[in-house]
């Protein structure tokens, strides 16, 4: 039978010429310049990188071999002589800013050398943080670093589709591979973080009070200085149109922000422009410790107690209504003093209180000084052990919220905010060898910020309590010719 056969396939080898073979010689050589610019472009680019980054690795070896090159080696070694005696006498006359200046700027370009370029594209892939697809490699980016002693500051840019609890899963595995104690993720904006990887604590050694002053128009009461923070500066509470709530476990140092509070506000009180009304249902022990601090002070979580709270809550309606249509805010040109409502252990009136008619009554005045108080001047300074719902129902009644050690990481949430403990603020990991320590958030200020109050010891408190005592006139003895003047005109 005739069957079609198909003709072999031709099996020669095909001539193969590159692509670019057939691109004519003047665009040829118009890509090559092309290509060339580029290259040079992106080693300028690189090469200016690695002088921004490293500027003092980079710089002062270069001006040193220009030196001696110009010059000889006589001389650039004495320029480097007196470079060396003159950081000398400049960290002996002003270390804060040497170290600011010369000595982090070095440890920023050594631990960015030998720790985190070093260790960033291994660590990222470990931790699943860098992603394969398609054959390409998606790694997050290592930008600025900034050393500051206690801390590294390391801004990363995320990849595509990462968000940064991401990273806050990951944080004590990148303080691990860092070798930090631990590592903290802030949110700068889309895209980019930064992670604060720390190394020791600055806020380890306890603050003694400052001197008393003496000027009560000094007294801001938007700014009332209680301690410093983490960064070094001053730790300010605003407590005019502001509720503070202090949370801590037994011995966790809410005395030290409660006197550091009044410390800075006895000028004030003194000249009568600030009153202080406290409540201390533990018997006195903590407000009995400066009673002449206070207009009005009760130490039981009684009758007494709840019958204060509603003459304040009276005060403050009666305040908020004279006020109405007149001011929008409490200012000293009022002539009625600030008040600030001390109450060392709110929970005993609003939820141990076993009378429920006091309890509810008590925790109606509370709740109408902290949410109407804003306007007429009252201020509510709440301290309390335990920060749960049942105990403390109207916790968002209070603008700055003070997390001083806590028991249960589930607490730190609780005072600072949803979040707050993922990205870093760990208040239940306080030690017990930091009394005064705490994390503090402020509604509308960013981050919880880690602060130290100052410690006010007994001596401090005898001398407050002496500072506010009423001024006792003590008469000159009369002398026998009826001259009243005394020594002075003798
Ligand atoms: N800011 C501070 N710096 C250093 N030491 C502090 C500080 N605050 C408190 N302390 C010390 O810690 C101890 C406990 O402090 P404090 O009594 O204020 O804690 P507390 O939270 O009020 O406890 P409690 O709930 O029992 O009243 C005290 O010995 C005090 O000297």
């Amino acid at each position: 039978m005739a069957r079609w056969v198909d003709p072999a396939p031709f099996e020669g080898a095909r001539p193969r010429v590159p692509w670019w073979a057939l691109v004519p010689g003047k665009l040829k050589w118009l890509a090559l310049v092309v290509a060339v610019v580029w290259l040079a472009l992106v080693g300028v680019v690189r090469l200016v990188l690695v002088v921004v980054r490293y500027p003092v690795v980079t710089l002062v070896p270069l001006a040193a071999a220009w030196c001696w090159l110009r010059f000889g080696l006589s001389p650039l070694v004495l320029a480097l002589l007196s470079l060396t005696a003159g950081f000398t006498i400049w960290a002996g006359l002003d270390r804060g800013s040497f170290l600011r200046h010369v000595w982090f700027r070095l440890v920023t370009e050594y631990r960015r050398a030998t720790v985190y370029v070093l260790r960033w594209r291994t660590t990222m892939r470990l931790a699943e943080l860098a992603k394969d697809n398609r054959g390409r490699e998606y790694r997050p980016k290592l930008r600025r670093v900034r050393s500051e002693g206690w801390r590294d500051r390391v801004r990363v840019r995320m990849i595509p589709s990462q968000a940064p609890e991401a990273w806050e899963l990951r944080r004590d595995g990148l303080a691990h591979s860092f070798g930090a104690q631990s590592c903290r993720v802030r949110v700068l904006r889309p895209k980019v973080i930064e992670l604060d990887f720390i190394h020791s604590d600055p806020l380890a050694r306890s603050l003694p009070v400052p001197s008393l002053a003496d000027d009560a128009d000094a007294v801001d009461l938007k700014r009332v200085v209680v301690g410093r923070t983490e960064t070094g500066k001053p730790w300010r509470i605003r407590l005019q149109g502001n509720q503070v709530l202090g949370v801590g476990v037994q011995g966790a140092g809410k005395g030290s922000v409660l006197w550091s509070i009044i410390w800075h506000l006895a000028p004030a009180v003194r000249a009568g422009l600030v009153r202080l009304v406290g409540i201390d249902p533990k018997g006195g022990m903590e407000l009995g410790q400066c009673p002449d601090a206070f207009a009005r002070l009760v130490f039981d979580n009684g009758r007494e107690a709840v019958e204060l709270l509603e003459e304040l809550a009276a005060e403050v309606k009666e305040r908020a209504a004279r006020y109405r249509g007149v001011r929008r805010l409490w200012a000293h040109s009022n002539g009625e003093p600030f008040t600030v409502l001390v109450v060392d252990e709110l929970a005993d009136l609003i939820a141990y209180q076993p009378d429920k008619g006091l309890r509810d009554r008590a925790t109606r005045a509370i709740q109408t000084i902290t949410s109407q108080g804003r306007a007429p001047g009252f201020c509510v300074l709440g301290l309390v052990q335990d920060p749960r719902k049942e105990v403390v129902g109207f916790r968002h009644l209070f603008g700055t919220r003070v997390a001083l050690r806590l028991d249960e990481s589930a607490q730190v949430d609780m005072v600072l905010g949803d979040g707050a403990r993922a990205r870093g603020a760990a208040a239940h990991e306080i030690s017990e060898q930091t009394p005064g320590v705490a994390w503090v958030k402020t509604d509308g200020r960013g981050e919880p910020e880690r602060v130290r109050a100052f410690h006010v010891t007994d001596a401090d408190l005898v001398e407050l309590g002496v500072y506010l005592a009423d001024a006792t006139v003590h008469e000159f003895p009369n002398r026998p010719d009826g001259d009243a003047t005394g020594g002075a005109a003798a």
